[in-house]
């Protein structure tokens, strides 16, 4: 375990692709000062870079795959030990996308205090990201990689959320609702941490 995150207090942002993930993170960045740390974010800065290791992760983002656990790991550790002396709090969004990463990011790093589970239907993230798809530049909202993102997500990241209910630190959003709507949800369960 990183020494220096030990008492970090620690938020897992999970939800399918479109859901509204990023949408109420930086509304909770607003609100309460959190660190907000997207994996996808992350990676797409490596993509940025244009480093050989950004172009193999660009590849396997387009094809909607997940990037290895170990990559996007040790991102996301690096990122928290940067601004572990000035952080209130941790939105770790877009991770654990299975349940092998929830428990190696517990090995390394800690444990999340709470589980913000951001719950949209299927037809409606659809339709947010092909509307995001028309002005975000992003190689992996497009038709065709919808659909995998959106299999894999029931596939390999809906377990997690069944995982960490067992802990009881699972808090469900309705992200159907208008966005300061569900941000009313979120700063209720926010609020319960204190
Ligand atoms: N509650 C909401 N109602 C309507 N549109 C939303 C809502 N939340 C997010 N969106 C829109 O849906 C799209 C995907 O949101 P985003 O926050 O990028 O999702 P994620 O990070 O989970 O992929 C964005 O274009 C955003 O403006
Ligand atoms: N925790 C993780 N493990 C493996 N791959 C990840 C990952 N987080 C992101 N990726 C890769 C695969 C995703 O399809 C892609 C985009 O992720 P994202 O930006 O979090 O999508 P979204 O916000 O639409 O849910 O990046
Ligand atoms: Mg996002």
């Amino acid at each position: 375990m990183a020494d220096k995150l030990k008492d970090a207090k620690i938020v897992f942002v999970v939800g399918g692709p479109g859901s509204g993930k990023g949408t109420q993170c930086e509304k909770i960045v607003a609100k309460y000062g959190y660190t907000h740390l997207s994996s996808g974010d992350l990676l797409r800065a490596e993509v940025a870079s244009g480093s050989e290791r950004g172009k193999q992760l660009q590849a396997i983002m387009q094809k909607g795959e997940l990037v290895p656990l170990d990559t996007v790991l040790d991102m996301i550790k690096e990122a928290m030990i940067a601004k572990a002396d000035v952080s209130k709090g941790y939105l770790i969004d877009g991770y654990p996308r299975e349940v092998k990463q929830g428990e190696e990011f517990e090995k390394k790093i800690g444990a999340p205090a709470l589980l913000l589970y951001v719950d949209a239907k299927a037809e409606t993230m659809v339709k947010r990201l092909m509307k995001r798809g028309e002005t975000s530049g992003r190689a992996d909202d497009n038709e065709e990689t919808i659909k995998k993102r959106l299999d894999l997500y029931y596939k390999a990241t809906e377990p997690v959320i069944a995982y960490y209910e067992k802990r009881g630190i699972v808090r469900k959003i309705n992200s159907e609702l208008p966005v300061d709507e569900v941000f009313a949800i979120v700063e209720k369960a926010i609020d319960e941490l204190k």
